[in-house]
């Protein structure tokens, strides 16, 4: 196994900046699938971190009861929805994403799952795979086989467990998600304090981050941020890295003014522009 540990000086390597001469039609298109009734937030989350962590484009698929949420909450988000009110039961869209992020706020009903499938079957964009559409791939694991390398996969440790069973130590929690990302060739985002993304052998561990962001939608928040990158067309390796790194340091900065208490996931967003100004442009 092979250790990185993810500082400014490693992330430095991969950052790209800005061309002077881009447009929003080359920086990327990001589109946010999730939300259902009463977790709408979620996706709005996810779709305004996508923004503000530099794509030129984004657009939302949720169900109807969330249009005029989405719409009105970031009116710089683009939306489609589904045909059903209130969850989201067939993944129908004719843009050409540059990355998808799938599952905040998503719910695990059976037409869900359904759409997921069809999903899975069809797509050809890469994929960040989070929340209950990970706990939808643990009750039908044989759909893991329908991922492209290196998806990303970004499980909190309960969403872990699901997928990969229980651990009885650290050790052995990491030689099980090492396996699990060799057998499926998938990346994995082992969320938790600290985060750390397993690449088959090679485990990168994040020095950013506290325990400000324990709390609700700062996971959303990460999802959006690392399918921007994705979009932005850094490798998923690299989007994870990244990714992972802003938003663990966007608590950081935030921590002197909110304290761990009053920080909340829209502050992770409000301070990703400071989190980028600490590597270039
Ligand atoms: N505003 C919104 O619309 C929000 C929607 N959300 C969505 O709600 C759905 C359910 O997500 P949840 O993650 O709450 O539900 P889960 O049932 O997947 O996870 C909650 C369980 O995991 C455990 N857990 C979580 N983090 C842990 C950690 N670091 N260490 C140990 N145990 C841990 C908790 O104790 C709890 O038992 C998801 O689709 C999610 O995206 C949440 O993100 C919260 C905000
Ligand atoms: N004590 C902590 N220290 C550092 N990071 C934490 C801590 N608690 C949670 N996080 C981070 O917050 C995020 C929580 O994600 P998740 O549980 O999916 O939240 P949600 O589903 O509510 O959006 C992860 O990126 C995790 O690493
Ligand atoms: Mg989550």
């Amino acid at each position: 196994m092979i250790a990185i540990t993810i500082d400014k000086a490693e992330v430095s390597k991969i950052y790209k900046s800005i061309d002077k001469y881009t447009h929003k039609g080359i920086q990327g298109h990001a589109l946010l699938i999730g939300g259902s009734y009463g977790k709408i937030g979620s996706i709005c989350l996810s779709s305004k971190a996508a923004l503000k962590t530099g794509c030129g484009l984004v657009t939302a698929f949720i169900p109807k009861c969330g249009y005029d949420i989405v719409q009105i909450s970031i009116p710089e988000v683009m939306v489609l929805t589904d045909e059903k009110d209130e969850l989201i039961s067939n993944i129908n869209f004719e843009i050409i994403p540059q990355a998808i992020g799938i599952g905040p706020g998503i719910g695990q009903e059976l037409p869900t799952q359904k759409a997921f499938n069809e999903f899975l079957k069809t797509n050809i964009s890469p994929v960040v795979i989070d929340a209950d559409a990970l706990n939808i791939l643990s009750l039908n694991k044989s759909w893991l086989k329908l991922l492209h390398p290196k998806t990303i996969l970004t499980p909190h440790p309960k969403e872990l467990e699901r997928l990969i069973g229980k651990w009885s130590s650290d050790d052995e929690k990491m030689e099980k998600v090492i396996a699990f990302s060799k057998e499926y060739d998938l990346v994995i985002v082992m969320k938790g304090a600290p985060t750390h993304i397993i690449d088959g052998g090679i485990v990168y561990q994040n020095s950013t981050g506290n325990a400000a962001l324990a709390t609700a939608g700062s996971g959303d928040v990460l999802t959006g941020m690392i399918t921007s990158l994705l979009a932005q067309s850094y490798e998923p390796i690299n989007a994870a890295i990244l990714g992972v790194y802003l938003h663990g340091l966007t608590a950081d900065i935030a921590l002197p003014t909110t304290g761990y208490q009053s920080f909340i996931a829209s502050d992770i967003i409000e301070n990703i522009g400071k989190a980028h100004l600490t590597l270039g442009n």
